[in-house]
Protein backbone atom coordinates (compact mmCIF):
# COMPACT_ATOMS: atom_id res chain seq x y z
CA UNK A 1 0.00 0.00 0.00
CA UNK A 2 1.38 3.50 -0.60
CA UNK A 3 1.45 6.04 1.92
CA UNK A 4 -1.21 8.70 1.88
CA UNK A 5 0.81 11.84 1.24
CA UNK A 6 3.40 11.40 -1.12
CA UNK A 7 6.70 11.21 -0.02
CA UNK A 8 8.84 14.63 0.17
CA UNK A 9 12.30 15.82 1.06
CA UNK A 10 13.07 17.36 4.22
CA UNK A 11 13.27 21.49 4.19
CA UNK A 12 16.05 23.29 5.83
CA UNK A 13 15.77 27.06 6.33
CA UNK A 14 18.76 29.24 5.68
CA UNK A 15 17.28 32.67 5.80
CA UNK A 16 18.60 33.68 9.19
CA UNK A 17 20.07 36.44 8.73
CA UNK A 18 23.01 36.13 11.51
CA UNK A 19 23.42 32.64 10.85
CA UNK A 20 26.85 32.60 11.80
CA UNK A 21 29.30 29.69 13.74
CA UNK A 22 28.67 29.34 17.40
CA UNK A 23 25.30 30.91 17.18
CA UNK A 24 22.13 29.39 18.40
CA UNK A 25 20.19 29.12 15.14
CA UNK A 26 23.81 27.82 13.51
CA UNK A 27 23.12 24.47 15.77
CA UNK A 28 19.51 24.01 15.12
CA UNK A 29 20.51 24.27 11.05
CA UNK A 30 23.25 22.05 11.82
CA UNK A 31 21.48 19.26 13.11
CA UNK A 32 18.48 19.37 10.72
CA UNK A 33 21.51 19.48 8.42
CA UNK A 34 23.31 16.06 9.76
CA UNK A 35 19.69 14.43 10.03
CA UNK A 36 18.12 15.02 6.33
CA UNK A 37 21.53 14.18 4.78
CA UNK A 38 22.06 11.42 6.80
CA UNK A 39 18.90 10.25 6.10
CA UNK A 40 18.17 11.46 2.31
CA UNK A 41 20.97 12.37 1.37
CA UNK A 42 19.60 15.87 0.00
CA UNK A 43 17.40 18.32 1.31
CA UNK A 44 15.43 21.24 -0.05
CA UNK A 45 17.45 24.29 1.29
CA UNK A 46 15.42 27.83 1.47
CA UNK A 47 18.11 30.65 1.23
CA UNK A 48 16.50 34.41 0.59
CA UNK A 49 19.72 35.93 -1.48
CA UNK A 50 19.34 35.46 -4.38
CA UNK A 51 17.03 38.49 -5.67
CA UNK A 52 14.23 38.16 -7.64
CA UNK A 53 16.04 40.03 -10.45
CA UNK A 54 18.87 38.09 -10.30
CA UNK A 55 16.68 35.02 -10.21
CA UNK A 56 14.91 36.45 -13.81
CA UNK A 57 18.11 37.16 -15.10
CA UNK A 58 19.43 33.49 -14.42
CA UNK A 59 16.81 31.91 -16.24
CA UNK A 60 17.04 34.51 -19.27
CA UNK A 61 20.73 33.66 -19.57
CA UNK A 62 19.85 30.13 -19.52
CA UNK A 63 17.76 30.41 -22.00
CA UNK A 64 20.43 32.47 -24.42
CA UNK A 65 22.62 29.83 -23.82
CA UNK A 66 20.74 26.76 -24.84
CA UNK A 67 19.60 29.40 -27.91
CA UNK A 68 22.82 29.77 -29.41
CA UNK A 69 23.85 27.45 -32.45
CA UNK A 70 25.05 24.04 -31.70
CA UNK A 71 28.32 25.03 -33.30
CA UNK A 72 28.74 27.92 -31.17
CA UNK A 73 27.86 25.78 -27.84
CA UNK A 74 30.57 23.13 -29.11
CA UNK A 75 33.38 25.70 -28.25
CA UNK A 76 32.54 24.97 -25.02
CA UNK A 77 35.02 21.93 -24.46
CA UNK A 78 37.03 20.54 -21.58
CA UNK A 79 39.33 17.91 -20.56
CA UNK A 80 37.06 16.36 -17.86
CA UNK A 81 34.18 14.26 -19.18
CA UNK A 82 30.83 16.54 -18.48
CA UNK A 83 32.71 19.92 -17.69
CA UNK A 84 32.16 21.29 -21.38
CA UNK A 85 29.56 20.73 -23.48
CA UNK A 86 27.08 17.60 -23.52
CA UNK A 87 24.09 16.45 -25.73
CA UNK A 88 22.92 14.61 -28.57
CA UNK A 89 22.87 11.66 -26.94
CA UNK A 90 20.29 8.84 -27.98
CA UNK A 91 19.98 8.52 -24.72
CA UNK A 92 18.90 11.05 -23.38
CA UNK A 93 17.85 12.90 -26.37
CA UNK A 94 16.12 15.80 -24.23
CA UNK A 95 19.26 16.77 -22.43
CA UNK A 96 22.08 19.25 -23.11
CA UNK A 97 24.20 20.88 -20.71
CA UNK A 98 27.33 23.38 -20.11
CA UNK A 99 30.13 23.53 -18.00
CA UNK A 100 31.90 26.28 -16.44
CA UNK A 101 35.47 25.29 -14.20
CA UNK A 102 36.29 27.49 -11.21
CA UNK A 103 33.17 28.60 -11.75
CA UNK A 104 34.06 31.13 -8.09
CA UNK A 105 36.92 32.91 -10.39
CA UNK A 106 35.36 35.92 -12.11
CA UNK A 107 37.53 36.00 -14.76
CA UNK A 108 37.01 32.01 -15.93
CA UNK A 109 32.93 33.31 -16.61
CA UNK A 110 34.28 35.97 -18.41
CA UNK A 111 36.31 33.69 -20.31
CA UNK A 112 34.13 31.20 -21.01
CA UNK A 113 31.24 34.17 -21.99
CA UNK A 114 33.42 35.47 -24.62
CA UNK A 115 33.57 31.72 -25.93
CA UNK A 116 29.85 32.18 -26.38
CA UNK A 117 29.61 35.62 -27.60
CA UNK A 118 32.90 37.02 -29.02
CA UNK A 119 31.40 40.68 -28.14
CA UNK A 120 30.63 40.25 -25.26
CA UNK A 121 27.61 39.31 -22.79
CA UNK A 122 28.26 41.35 -19.80
CA UNK A 123 25.15 40.91 -18.41
CA UNK A 124 25.39 37.09 -18.45
CA UNK A 125 28.73 36.83 -17.38
CA UNK A 126 27.84 39.09 -14.17
CA UNK A 127 24.78 37.25 -13.44
CA UNK A 128 26.61 33.69 -13.35
CA UNK A 129 29.56 35.33 -11.28
CA UNK A 130 26.84 36.34 -8.71
CA UNK A 131 25.10 33.59 -8.66
CA UNK A 132 27.85 31.21 -8.38
CA UNK A 133 29.04 33.62 -5.69
CA UNK A 134 25.82 33.55 -3.77
CA UNK A 135 25.73 29.39 -4.06
CA UNK A 136 29.25 28.83 -2.57
CA UNK A 137 28.69 30.87 0.07
CA UNK A 138 25.58 28.11 0.73
CA UNK A 139 27.96 25.45 -0.04
CA UNK A 140 30.84 25.76 2.85
CA UNK A 141 28.18 26.88 4.92
CA UNK A 142 26.42 23.69 4.30
CA UNK A 143 29.99 21.49 4.64
CA UNK A 144 31.26 23.43 7.68
CA UNK A 145 27.76 22.37 9.46
CA UNK A 146 28.83 18.59 8.22
CA UNK A 147 32.32 19.18 9.24
CA UNK A 148 31.22 19.94 13.24
CA UNK A 149 28.77 17.80 13.88
CA UNK A 150 30.96 14.78 12.84
CA UNK A 151 33.46 16.24 15.43
CA UNK A 152 35.97 16.79 12.32
CA UNK A 153 36.70 20.67 13.26
CA UNK A 154 40.62 20.06 12.93
CA UNK A 155 40.38 18.96 8.80
CA UNK A 156 38.07 21.89 7.85
CA UNK A 157 40.69 23.72 6.34
CA UNK A 158 41.97 20.95 4.25
CA UNK A 159 38.15 19.95 3.37
CA UNK A 160 37.56 23.59 2.34
CA UNK A 161 40.32 23.79 0.48
CA UNK A 162 40.23 19.83 -1.36
CA UNK A 163 37.49 21.61 -3.97
CA UNK A 164 37.03 23.42 -6.82
CA UNK A 165 33.65 24.41 -8.16
CA UNK A 166 32.07 23.81 -11.21
CA UNK A 167 28.82 25.47 -12.76
CA UNK A 168 26.80 23.79 -15.17
CA UNK A 169 23.20 24.62 -16.67
CA UNK A 170 21.07 21.97 -17.81
CA UNK A 171 18.04 22.04 -20.66
CA UNK A 172 15.55 18.77 -20.70
CA UNK A 173 13.35 19.63 -24.01
CA UNK A 174 9.39 19.15 -22.66
CA UNK A 175 8.64 15.80 -24.80
CA UNK A 176 5.52 16.84 -26.23
CA UNK A 177 4.05 13.33 -25.49
CA UNK A 178 1.28 12.20 -23.16
CA UNK A 179 4.09 10.05 -21.87
CA UNK A 180 6.73 10.80 -19.35
CA UNK A 181 10.34 10.17 -20.43
CA UNK A 182 13.75 10.33 -19.24
CA UNK A 183 15.76 13.39 -19.05
CA UNK A 184 18.51 12.10 -16.89
CA UNK A 185 18.87 8.67 -16.63
CA UNK A 186 19.46 7.66 -12.87
CA UNK A 187 22.98 8.29 -11.41
CA UNK A 188 24.25 9.47 -7.78
CA UNK A 189 26.36 12.31 -8.08
CA UNK A 190 30.54 11.94 -8.22
CA UNK A 191 31.97 15.07 -6.50
CA UNK A 192 31.14 16.37 -2.91
CA UNK A 193 28.33 18.36 -2.69
CA UNK A 194 25.20 19.46 -5.34
CA UNK A 195 23.42 22.46 -5.69
CA UNK A 196 20.61 22.72 -7.71
CA UNK A 197 18.26 25.88 -8.94
CA UNK A 198 15.67 25.12 -11.44
CA UNK A 199 12.77 27.01 -13.12
CA UNK A 200 9.52 26.13 -12.09
CA UNK A 201 8.98 22.74 -14.46
CA UNK A 202 9.11 20.02 -12.48
CA UNK A 203 11.20 16.82 -13.13
CA UNK A 204 14.00 15.82 -10.57
CA UNK A 205 13.62 13.12 -8.86
CA UNK A 206 15.46 11.54 -5.87
CA UNK A 207 15.89 7.94 -4.31
CA UNK A 208 15.05 7.31 -0.63
CA UNK A 209 16.61 4.46 0.97
CA UNK A 210 13.77 2.66 0.58
CA UNK A 211 12.98 2.61 -3.53
CA UNK A 212 10.91 5.38 -3.30
CA UNK A 213 10.93 8.17 -5.68
CA UNK A 214 10.45 11.49 -4.33
CA UNK A 215 9.43 14.11 -7.02
CA UNK A 216 11.34 17.40 -5.96
CA UNK A 217 8.93 20.81 -6.15
CA UNK A 218 10.93 23.06 -4.95
CA UNK A 219 9.75 26.92 -4.54
CA UNK A 220 11.57 29.87 -6.19
CA UNK A 221 13.13 30.34 -2.88
CA UNK A 222 14.85 27.43 -3.11
CA UNK A 223 17.80 25.13 -3.70
CA UNK A 224 17.77 21.73 -3.73
CA UNK A 225 21.40 20.44 -1.62
CA UNK A 226 22.80 16.84 -2.18
CA UNK A 227 25.52 14.59 -1.17
CA UNK A 228 28.07 13.03 -3.91
CA UNK A 229 30.11 9.55 -4.03
CA UNK A 230 32.88 12.21 -2.92
CA UNK A 231 31.78 13.37 0.38
CA UNK A 232 30.06 9.95 0.56
CA UNK A 233 33.32 7.89 0.62
CA UNK A 234 35.39 11.01 2.41
CA UNK A 235 33.07 10.36 5.68
CA UNK A 236 33.11 6.86 5.07
CA UNK A 237 29.71 6.17 4.53
CA UNK A 238 28.28 8.65 7.02
CA UNK A 239 26.05 10.54 4.79
CA UNK A 240 23.91 8.97 1.87
CA UNK A 241 24.80 9.93 -1.65
CA UNK A 242 20.96 9.24 -3.48
CA UNK A 243 20.32 8.44 -6.47
CA UNK A 244 18.73 10.39 -8.47
CA UNK A 245 17.66 11.25 -12.32
CA UNK A 246 15.03 13.80 -14.44
CA UNK A 247 11.58 12.40 -15.71
CA UNK A 248 10.06 14.95 -18.39
CA UNK A 249 6.57 15.27 -19.59
CA UNK A 250 4.37 17.79 -21.16
CA UNK A 251 5.61 20.94 -23.72
CA UNK A 252 7.85 23.42 -21.57
CA UNK A 253 11.43 23.16 -21.18
CA UNK A 254 13.06 22.50 -17.65
CA UNK A 255 16.13 24.72 -17.11
CA UNK A 256 18.43 23.93 -13.70
CA UNK A 257 22.04 25.34 -13.34
CA UNK A 258 23.72 23.16 -10.47
CA UNK A 259 27.00 24.17 -8.52
CA UNK A 260 28.85 21.67 -7.81
CA UNK A 261 31.88 21.14 -5.30
CA UNK A 262 34.97 18.91 -6.84
CA UNK A 263 37.88 17.70 -5.57
CA UNK A 264 40.57 19.17 -6.85
CA UNK A 265 42.95 16.61 -8.85
CA UNK A 266 45.78 15.43 -7.23
CA UNK A 267 43.94 15.45 -4.25
CA UNK A 268 43.22 12.20 -2.49
CA UNK A 269 39.79 11.35 -0.86
CA UNK A 270 40.67 9.48 2.37
CA UNK A 271 38.04 9.35 5.12
CA UNK A 272 39.94 10.61 8.55
CA UNK A 273 40.97 8.19 10.78
CA UNK A 274 38.01 9.73 13.83
CA UNK A 275 35.51 8.26 11.36
CA UNK A 276 36.71 4.13 11.28
CA UNK A 277 36.58 2.07 13.87
CA UNK A 278 34.58 -1.10 14.26
CA UNK A 279 31.74 -0.47 14.16
CA UNK A 280 32.46 1.57 11.06
CA UNK A 281 34.95 -0.28 9.54
CA UNK A 282 36.77 1.39 6.27
CA UNK A 283 34.39 1.12 3.16
CA UNK A 284 36.59 2.92 0.36
CA UNK A 285 40.21 2.77 0.03
CA UNK A 286 42.08 5.91 -0.83
CA UNK A 287 41.17 7.73 -4.01
CA UNK A 288 41.62 10.50 -6.46
CA UNK A 289 38.88 11.74 -8.34
CA UNK A 290 39.64 12.53 -11.43
CA UNK A 291 40.72 9.20 -11.89
CA UNK A 292 37.77 7.64 -10.09
CA UNK A 293 35.70 9.78 -12.90
CA UNK A 294 37.71 7.96 -15.93
CA UNK A 295 36.43 4.71 -14.57
CA UNK A 296 32.95 6.17 -14.32
CA UNK A 297 33.03 6.92 -17.59
CA UNK A 298 34.40 3.34 -19.04
CA UNK A 299 32.55 0.66 -20.12
CA UNK A 300 33.13 -0.99 -16.76
CA UNK A 301 32.10 1.71 -14.86
CA UNK A 302 29.02 2.54 -17.09
CA UNK A 303 27.79 -0.93 -16.56
CA UNK A 304 28.13 -1.57 -12.42
CA UNK A 305 25.38 -0.59 -10.09
CA UNK A 306 28.06 1.53 -8.23
CA UNK A 307 30.88 2.64 -9.94
CA UNK A 308 32.13 4.24 -6.19
CA UNK A 309 31.60 0.70 -4.81
CA UNK A 310 33.66 -1.23 -7.93
CA UNK A 311 36.22 1.18 -7.89
CA UNK A 312 37.65 1.84 -4.44
CA UNK A 313 35.06 -0.05 -2.27
CA UNK A 314 36.74 -2.61 0.34
O1 LIG B 1 18.70 19.03 -13.62
C1 LIG B 1 18.73 18.62 -12.48
O2 LIG B 1 18.02 19.10 -11.58
C2 LIG B 1 19.62 17.47 -12.09
C3 LIG B 1 20.94 17.44 -12.80
C4 LIG B 1 21.84 16.37 -12.28
O3 LIG B 1 21.46 15.45 -11.63
C5 LIG B 1 23.28 16.46 -12.57
O4 LIG B 1 23.66 17.34 -13.34
O5 LIG B 1 24.05 15.66 -12.01
FE1 LIG C 1 23.15 14.54 -10.60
Amino acid sequence: MGSLNPPALPAVDFSEPNLKPGSQGWGSVKFQVRKALEDYGCFEATFNKIPIDLRKAIFKGLEELFDLPLPTKLRNISKKPFHGYVGQYPQVPLFESLGIDDANIPEKIDSVTNLFWPEGNPSFSTTMQSFAEQLSELDQIVRRMIVESLGLDKYLEEHMNSTNYLLRAMKYKGPKTTETEVGLSSHTDKNMVTILYQNQVVGLEVETKNGEWITVKPSEDSFIIMIGDSLNAWLNGRLHSPYHRVMMSGNEARYSVGLFSVPKAGYTIKAPEELIDEEHPLLFKPFDHVEFLSFYYSEEGQRVQSALKAYCGV
